[in-house]
């Protein structure tokens, strides 16, 4: 348990114009509250994104990641279409430039997702549709390397992101083990490799629509290029890229298990100006499926005085039940996969609900 913590100093009015930066170093890896805690909780709270340092992962792993995250951008269209999503059930693999629909419109990025590597699930009649979720990824035969980086970059990350969860924890005043079930095995953190294409002036320059994340924490690098905004009361700002920093944002479901007191803000990708391209590495800390139902915590008065609740889109509801909401949230952005694998899930869709995310 966690001592006795300071008051939450409240939510900046100022605008900001750039976002804050933490140290995980700096916030320990006992249960102890200190200021940087206090900080902690009232950053993720307001703006609900922060530049991450202190993070302990190897520059020279950034570096292979950033170089093998290219190489795969490099191949041939033929062997990137090989490894395409749509034959996947378990929406792992490539997807092209506009394929992916964010807000109804689609996205100009092309992208490979990955997730923890573990077998399929037998669907049986009484299986729950989610567990498709869960299976092995695919891997283009052209880039041997891209499997050992990858599965490396799932572990490396998800200890990080498990450190930051548990400070989380201690800032807000919760026992350590409060959301073990969430993080224990079988994993279900995803991973997306992005190449943002430049566009011409004339052409939509959604790169990704407005959206929030949908898992506890998103751990994002991204290149020298730019272009990420996440909005604030004051408007899109600018999340310039800051060397071996990631870019950490808290995800709907631990805004759900915080009754809206950690905020899982909005952000979106411009697209980089035409002859340019953006490659970016974001990692979704995912709550296992096995888990069921996300908690709501117990928070002190202090912090639940300030919890807002959860914020939820009458057009794209949240759902607590974790598999469900997963299911839903790759469903409504990969249409093909979902028509071809889940036809009761793709039926249920309505297409012109202008959804806010
Ligand atoms: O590429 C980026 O900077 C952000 C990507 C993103 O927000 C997402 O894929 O959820
Ligand atoms: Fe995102």
């Amino acid at each position: 348990m966690s001592t006795a913590a300071p008051a939450i100093p409240p939510a900046p009015s100022a605008p900001q114009d750039s976002l804050p930066v933490i140290d995980l170093a700096e916030l320990g890896d006992s249960a102890r509250h200190t200021p940087a805690h206090a900080r902690l909780a009232r950053i993720a709270r307001d703006i609900g994104f922060f530049y991450l340092e202190g993070h302990g992962i190897d520059s020279a792993q950034i570096e292979r990641m950033e170089t093998i995250t290219r190489q795969f951008f490099a191949l041939p269209p033929e062997a990137k279409q090989r490894i395409a999503m749509r034959n996947s059930r378990h929406f792992r693999g490539y997807t092209g430039v506009g394929g992916e629909i964010t807000r109804l419109r689609p996205d100009l990025r092309e992208q490979i997702d990955f997730g923890e590597e573990l077998p399929p699930i037998h669907q049986a009649p009484e299986t729950p549709a989610w567990w498709g979720l869960q299976g092995p990824n695919q891997w283009p035969e052209e880039l041997p390397a891209l499997q050992g980086e990858i599965l490396a970059w799932l572990e490396t990350t998800r200890k990080a992101a498990k450190r930051l969860l548990q400070a989380f924890l201690v800032a807000l005043e919760q026992p350590a083990t409060a959301l073990d079930a969430l993080v224990a095995q079988p994993h279900n953190n995803r991973l997306k490799i992005i190449h943002y294409p430049g566009q011409a002036q004339s052409q939509s320059d959604q790169g990704v629509g407005t959206h929030k994340d949908g898992g506890l924490l998103t751990l994002l690098l991204q290149d020298e290029v730019g272009g990420l905004q996440v909005q604030t009361a004051h408007g899109w700002l600018d999340v310039p890229p800051r060397k071996n920093a990631f870019v950490v944002n808290i995800g709907e479901m631990l805004e759900l298990a915080t009754n809206g007191y950690l905020r899982a803000n909005v952000h979106r990708v411009v697209s980089p100006r035409s002859g340019a391209s953006r490659y970016s590495i974001a990692y979704f800390f995912s709550p296992s499926l096995q888990a069921r139902e996300v908690p709501l915590l117990d928070l002190p008065p202090h912090l639940a005085q300030q919890a807002r609740g959860p914020e939820s889109d009458p057009l794209n509801p949240l759902f607590s039940h974790i598999g469900t909401n997963a299911l839903k949230g790759r469903v409504r952005s990969h249409l093909d996969v979902a028509e071809k694998f889940y036809p009761a899930q793709f039926a249920q869709l309505d297409a012109k609900a202008p959804s806010a995310y």
